[in-house]
């Protein structure tokens, strides 16, 4: 239960490498899993989020060399390869490994069991539950929450339309399509984040995309592959916010994903005024990646367009506290999703940034945020990584230190933040409950 103490009144400079990706992460040590032949990971994020996933594999037989220092050695068993796991599989705080584990075990010819911690208990798994069950599946799991019971069995496939935009349930429904004897199809009500579409192209599995709807039947082959993780742009959106709400900033985050389906948070900060420049384009990985440079700005409020909300979803911790920052107001409608991450991050942002003295509406869906002047005091992070990060941003434009409480959860996606943070000039002690 670590908390941090930031104090006010530093800026932001320098250039600092972004650790990799948590999504592709994820997908990489999965699909890299169920591949035949070798897969060499570099730039993996040795997040607590993955090593969970990471250790759910290992449990059912895949041998792994790593992670160290962003490399992963993946031993992969083919499609038909996993062992039934004897323990539980243990998902931590990831919603994303719990929801897509979901999809690769229900067509399993095993039982296996899926537990996390206290938040991830609480989220709500009906949305992959359906789907699955739809297919075939039989997965236990009481009020449509984990821990989940999943007895592998024969599966079929399913044209799904997602209820909600949420790449992990198109994930999930995907994977099990590995596994099914039609064809599967999803289709999603707004874009997410393609990352499970581009690696499953990226290992040689046929996948068709139309449109919002992805296609895939069963029969393919997945083959390791040599790849490289870019970094994670929603760890980057934190310097983002930083280095624009401060003056005299000027950072440059390298080598940071720039997929589509990932930059609202720069056409958002941007439209806000945000000074931001994207440099030295290329792919990594078979994803687009930048070089960023950010400069202060003094940002304006807006009304967020809902079609942003999907393309930035992790990323309104940062935005809430870049409202507050701004002049006038700012509205976030469509965003009720926010409700059911780590924390409620409507409700946990409203009261955070309350306890600072800012005025803000909570709505069902979203927030007004009125800009002004941030105080000093005390935050309660609720456990959240995101949360705990945006917050200590805040501080540096804040009358006062700002003491966030709960902290330990960052190193679920950005071990070094702290270290990171310091080295870019944020006055962040860390210090033990
Ligand atoms: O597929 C993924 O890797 C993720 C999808 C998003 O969740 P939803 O699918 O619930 O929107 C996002 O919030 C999460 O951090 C990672
Ligand atoms: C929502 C998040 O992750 P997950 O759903 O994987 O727990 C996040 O990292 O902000």
């Amino acid at each position: 239960m670590s908390r941090y103490l930031v104090h006010p009144g530093s800026q932001l400079r320098g250039r600092l490498p972004i650790p990799g990706d948590k999504s592709i992460s994820h997908r990489a040590v999965i699909l890299g899993a169920l591949a035949e032949g070798v897969t060499e990971v570099e730039g993996l994020l040795e997040g607590a989020d993955v090593l969970a996933t990471i250790a759910a594999f290992r449990a059912m037989g895949v041998e792994m060399e790593g992670p160290d220092h962003g490399r992963l050695r993946i031993q992969g068993v083919g499609l038909h390869g996993l062992r039934a796991p004897g323990v539980p599989l243990d998902c931590g705080n990831s919603g994303t490994a719990m929801r897509l584990l979901a999809g690769v075990l229900a067509g399993q010819s095993f039982p296996s069991t899926l537990i996390g911690d206290a938040s991830l208990q609480r989220r709500p798994m009906d949305r992959v539950l359906r789907p699955l069950a739809a297919m075939g599946a039989e997965i236990i799991a009481q009020d449509g929450r984990a821990p989940l019971r999943i007895h592998g069995r024969p599966l079929r496939g399913i044209d799904y339309v997602l209820p909600v935009a949420s790449a992990q349930v198109k994930s999930a429904v995907l994977l099990a399509g590995l596994y099914a004897e039609d064809p599967t199809c999803v289709t999603e009500p707004a874009p997410t984040r393609d990352h499970s579409e581009r690696m499953l192209r990226g290992f040689g599995y046929p996948i068709e995309r139309l449109g919002a709807r992805a296609c895939l039947r069963q029969g393919g082959r997945l083959h390791g592959q040599s790849l490289q993780v870019p970094g994670d742009i929603s760890s980057a959106a934190f310097f983002l916010l930083g280095a624009t709400i401060a003056p005299g900033s000027d950072l440059t985050l390298t080598g940071v994903g720039i997929n589509p389906t990932r930059t609202g948070v720069i056409e958002i900060l941007t439209r806000m005024g945000a000074r931001i420049d994207l440099t030295a384009l290329r792919e990594v990985g078979g994803e687009p990646v930048a070089d960023i440079r950010v400069r202060h700005a003094p940002l304006q409020g807006m009304v967020i367009p809902p079609r942003l909300v999907s393309l930035a979803i992790d990323e309104f911790p940062a935005l809430f506290i870049a409202a507050a920052c701004a002049k006038g107001r700012t509205v976030i409608t469509g965003a009720e999703e926010l409700r059911v991450k780590e924390s409620d991050r409507i409700a946990v942002m409203a009261s955070g940034l309350r306890a600072l003295g800012v005025t803000v509406e909570e709505r069902v869906d979203g927030a007004v945020i009125h800009g002004s002047l941030l105080g000093g005091g005390r935050v309660e992070s609720h456990g959240d990584h995101r949360v705990a990060m945006a917050f200590a941003m805040a501080a540096l434009v804040a009358r006062d230190a700002i003491e966030i409480l709960d902290c330990a959860n960052v190193a679920t996606s950005f071990p070094n933040f702290p270290a990171l943070a310091q080295q870019a000039g944020l006055l962040l002690a860390v210090a033990d409950a």
